[in-house]
């Protein structure tokens, strides 16, 4: 009976919605790139692929050129397909393309508006990133560097003792580095609580895809009586507040580290984030910094396997640095001597974008015209970011895992070459930290493993899973590179397993 209801109540108010859309566009005072053919009422939200999209969307890129326009249920996407129009749009009109599209079910009831990745652009969104700056801008680089170091002498133990769990290490790497910063705690290998985070991040993305749930696709759909809102346990079940409740305990037993989210909830002078947007800026940024680089070292290894030519070169390069027989690890003051090791890292960014293969969704705040073509206000833009990567007229051989494409002038500005991180003002916040988690890692990773394609597994890397659901992404033989590499990693890594 309630399913019936349901489903009236949801023919009456999409007939209305898409009634009035059309009213509206009939004036055809807009004017879009090619649309997608789709079908009546949901528009392309049935062709899109519930997860990995970057192919299907490159594939379109290939048939309409630099820009498409596709239909998800009742919002317009428009989608830029070279850099020339991401600059133009994205980052040179930035003042009006920065906010994000209404997000009732992940945004609104999965985070009770405090998602910060999802806000709107304008006073929250200002605060929020504020406060996410002053965490992870470059002046906080003493403090990152010295967990980057301890956490990736960590991640070369668990490689050389448990090497079947690589992915899990990774995942333990990158969340424990952010969890020192952040909670003042580390994680351990298999950390039930590290499993737990990554399930629910997990489970946000899943939400967030385009078309995977009906009523991000028409918002309009939350304005049902909470009721017939079929879909509200899902999102409220969702709820990030573990973490929160135990560093109060922490605080209350007098038992917490400094760490920023005791100065946070300390200093929240003005009382403007409450306990839903002090949760969110929290796990957000849990989320943001532990899967960002977990799968950023899955594309190393996956690169390393399939194109193994250039991790001869980074050897090189790092063994005349460190000693060709595992003298030492490499270290942070090895960066301007590795400049290698820094192109490799820009290279994975580019490689295979598979943490936002088809961007992340930007509104226009006002109508706005781009050579001939006439956007309303509200249309979603997003950069292509499969197709570009993948474009020969973009980068030579794109498929390639080749870094030398970034030993030029921008070597040093990890935002420069490639759109790892977006475009315009809703750029990553945490680059500066991303760029450094992956570089130490992958530096000492190079320098003490083999990573060798399974021959009868091997790795389809245009599909490397950013939700991975615990299990490894792909099959890889992870070997340490010699005996005097394996002593190394006992003699200088025990001690930060061990580290409180
Ligand atoms: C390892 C590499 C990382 C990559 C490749 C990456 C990539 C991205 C991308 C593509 C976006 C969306 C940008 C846009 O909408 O234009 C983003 C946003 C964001 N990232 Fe990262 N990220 C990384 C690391 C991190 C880390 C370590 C943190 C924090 C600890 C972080 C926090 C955020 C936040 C909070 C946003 C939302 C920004 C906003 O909406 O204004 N990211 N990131």
């Amino acid at each position: 009976m309630n399913q019936i209801i349901v489903l009236v109540g949801l023919t009456a108010v999409v007939g209305i919605y898409l009634a009035t859309l059309y009213g509206k566009k009939g004036s055809s005072k807009y004017r879009l790139p090619p649309l997608v053919p789709g079908i009546p009422i949901f528009g392309n939200a049935l062709q899109v692929p519930p997860t990995q999209q970057g192919p299907w969307a490159k594939e379109l890129a290939e048939k309409y050129g630099e820009m498409f326009t596709v239909k998800f249920g009742g919002a317009t996407w428009v989608f830029l397909n070279s850099s020339r129009v991401v600059t133009d749009l994205m980052e040179k009109r930035a003042a009006i393309y920065s906010s994000r599209p209404p997000a009732p079910m992940t945004q609104d009831i999965m985070s009770g508006g405090g998602r910060m990745v999802l806000m709107p652009y304008g006073e929250r969104w200002r605060k929020t990133r504020k406060v996410m700056h002053q965490i992870l801008s470059t002046r906080q680089k003493d403090t990152f560097s010295k967990f980057q170091d301890l956490e990736s002498k960590h991640l070369l133990y668990d490689y050389l003792h448990n090497p079947d769990r690589w992915f899990s290490a990774n995942g333990r790497y990158s969340n424990s580095i952010i969890m020192s910063v952040v909670f003042g705690i580390r994680s351990k290998l298999d950390d039930p609580e590290v499993t737990k985070l990554f399930e629910t991040a997990e489970m946000f993305l899943e939400q967030q895809q385009p078309g995977a749930n009906v009523v991000d696709g028409f918002p309009i759909l939350a304005r049902l009586p909470k009721a017939l809102q079929w879909w509200r346990p899902k999102g409220e079940r969702m709820v990030y507040k573990y973490q929160l409740d135990k560093l109060k305990e922490r605080i209350e037993k007098g038992e917490q580290r400094e760490c920023f989210a005791a100065d946070f909830i300390r200093f929240n002078d003005d009382n403007y984030f409450d306990e839903t947007s002090q949760l969110f800026v929290l796990g957000t940024l849990m989320e943001a910094g532990s899967d960002t680089t977990r799968v950023s070292i899955y594309d190393m290894i996956a690169g390393a396997a399939t194109y193994p030519d250039w991790v001869d070169r980074a050897r090189a390069q790092l063994d005349r640095v460190c000693g060709a027989n595992a003298e030492r690890l490499p270290g942070w003051s090895d960066r301007e001597d590795l400049p290698y090791i820094t192109a490799v890292v820009k290279e994975i960014f580019r490689w295979r974008p598979n943490l936002a293969e088809i961007g992340a969704p930007t509104s226009l705040t006002q109508d706005d015209e781009y050579e001939g073509y006439r956007f309303p206000k509200g249309t979603v833009f997003v950069w292509n970011a499969w197709a570009i990567a993948l474009d020969p007229r973009e980068y030579e051989e794109p498929e390639r895992f080749y870094p030398e494409r970034f030993l030029n002038d921008d070597l040093n500005n990890p935002l420069k070459g490639h759109w790892g991180f977006g475009p315009g003002r809703r750029v990553c916040v945490g680059w500066n930290v991303g760029e450094s988690n992956v570089w130490i890692a992958v530096a000492r990773l190079l320098y003490c493993f083999n990573f060798i394609e399974d021959k009868a597994h091997p790795i389809d890397t245009m599909r490397i899973p950013q939700i991975a659901k615990g299990i490894a992404p792909f099959q890889v033989k992870i070997e340490v590179r010699s005996s005097a590499h394996a002593a190394l990693i006992e003699r200088d890594c025990l001690d930060a397993v061990n580290a409180p």
